[in-house]
Parts: structure tokens; C-alpha cells; sequence
């Protein structure tokens, strides 16, 4: 569902924040995303969604090209940014209806699925509420239920956990494994470790730029025997760049 083949992204001034990384995010994964900050996480999802440039690497959504096809690509997954910049003098509905429209979601569908994850979110009588009047929370929460409101084939989340409170972190993780349960993938980067220990069957952590692991977190718990994914992190981090 995604891949990314040598990827590297130098910013206007030299500094090189992600160098020559791939991997692989297939239909089914929940693919966690971990890195210590400034480490490049934001730096390859924002690219991985079409929103900064790239020149060298490629990163195929379902097998097109980030960089030549990006209509294509971007009709296939849905981003939510780590801060999410919503239209504040739209209401809650009036946005949820307008990103239903503009992925052609049909009028019984977007119905029946803005109310399932409204209600399980506890935002359905804040709908018709001017975003503008959320609150951080609320707003991350209608993001949320507007990526999954046109079922992506790709979610792609950075630092979703941060400002949710304990249910609402609940209920995202019931919805990401209900939408990969119908065959869509999800890639988010966390500092929660616990959480992504949990909630992830592949992972990679990203260290300066450069990718120190990537694959099953069976795979990666295994290589430190009895070690939990914060021994990892912290064994990766002391290893030289
Ligand atoms: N627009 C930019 N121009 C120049 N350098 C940038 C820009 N955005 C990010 N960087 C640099 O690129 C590196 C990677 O940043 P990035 O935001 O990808 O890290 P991150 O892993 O998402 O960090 P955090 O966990 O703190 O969000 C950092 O050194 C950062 O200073």
C-alpha cells in the first residue's frame, strides 16, 4: 500500500533530515512510525502525503508515484497532521460534509458512518457547533472522523495520541484496527511507545535521519530478548549515527 524506496529529503539551506530510508507499509499493518524529536518522522510523512517535495527517492501509494501521479495517490489516503488546521468558520457537520463530498462519499454511507464514529467519539451534539468553538481535542477528534469518513486505503497519522484524552485514545485505536480489519493500512508516528508496542504489528524507528530498524515488531522485540520497545529505542539511541 506504501512504499518507500530510498528516500531522502535535504532542506534549502543544506540540512539533510532524512537520509536514504525505505520501507514497505502493507494492506493490514499498523505500522508505527518512532523516532527520538527531530529525528525526520514529520519530515518523511509529509512527503509520504504529498505536502513537502522531494527529489531524491519514491514513495509509491498502491503502486503510483507520489511525485508524477499525485492526484491518484492522494485520492487513496487521508492525513491527519499532528496539528490539525481546520476551516474554524465551518460547523462540525458542514466540514464532515464537505470532505464526504469532495471524496464522493454517498449520502447513506457518510451518514451512517459520521454518526457511528461521532457518537463513539462523544461529538455528535458539538456537530452543528462552529469548529472555531472546539476545543484541541474536539478539533483532533473531527479530523480523525473526517480521514476515515471516505475509508482511505492509507491512513496516515502524526502523533495522533497527543491530546486525546483516555477514551478517546481508546476509541482510535478500536477504529484503526476496524479499518485495517477491512484491508486498509495505517502508518503514524508516536512517542508513545507503550501504546505502539501494543497497537502495531510492524514498526520502524527512524535515528538522525537515518532508519535503524524497520519490520514486525515481533522481529524487533526479539532482538532484545525480554526487552520491551523502550529498551529498544533507548539501545538505538545510544548507537552511533
Ligand atoms: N522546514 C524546515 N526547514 C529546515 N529544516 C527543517 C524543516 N522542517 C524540519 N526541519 C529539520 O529537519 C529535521 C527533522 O525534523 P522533523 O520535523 O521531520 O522531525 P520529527 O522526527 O518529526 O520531530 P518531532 O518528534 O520533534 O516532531 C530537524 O532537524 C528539523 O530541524
Amino acid at each position: 500500500m506504501l512504499t518507500i524506496n530510498n528516500f531522502s529529503k535535504t532542506y534549502k539551506g543544506g540540512k539533510k533530515a532524512v537520509d536514504t530510508i525505505s520501507l514497505k507499509v502493507e494492506a493490514g499493518d499498523i505500522f508505527g512510525f518512532i523516532g527520538h524529536n527531530g529525528a525526520g518522522k514529520s519530515t518523511t510523512i509529509k512527503a509520504v502525503v504529498g505536502v513537502l517535495d522531494y527529489e531524491e527517492g519514491e514513495i509509491l501509494i498502491d503502486g503510483h508515484s507520489m511525485r508524477t501521479e499525485p492526484l491518484i495517490c492522494k485520492q487513496q489516503l487521508a492525513y491527519i497532521p499532528d496539528n490539525p488546521d481546520l476551516y474554524e468558520h465551518l460547523t462540525g457537520i458542514q466540514y464532515l460534509t464537505f470532505i464526504a463530498d469532495v471524496f464522493g462519499v454517498a449520502a447513506n454511507i457518510r451518514q451512517e458512518r459520521i454518526k457511528q464514529y461521532a457518537d463513539a467519539f462523544e461529538l455528535t451534539a458539538s456537530l452543528g457547533d462552529l469548529i472555531s468553538s472546539y476545543s484541541h481535542g474536539m478539533k483532533q477528534k473531527l479530523a480523525i472522523i473526517s480521514a476515515v469518513v471516505h475509508e482511505p486505503k492509507l491512513l496516515v497519522l502524526d502523533e495522533p495520541f497527543v491530546g486525546l484524552d483516555p477514551k478517546a485514545a481508546v476509541v482510535l485505536k478500536q477504529l484503526m484496527h476496524e479499518l485495517c480489519g477491512k484491508g486498509s493500512a495505517i502508518f503514524f508516528s508516536t512517542h508513545v511507545l507503550d501504546v505502539a508496542e501494543k497497537l502495531c504489528n510492524k514498526v520502524a524507528m527512524i535515528n538522525h535521519g537515518k532508519l535503524a530498524f524497520a519490520g514486525t515488531m515481533e522481529t524487533m522485540l526479539a532482538e532484545k530478548a525480554g526487552g520491551s520497545l523502550e529498551d529498544v529505542f533507548m539501545d538505538i539511541l545510544s548507537q552511533e549515527v
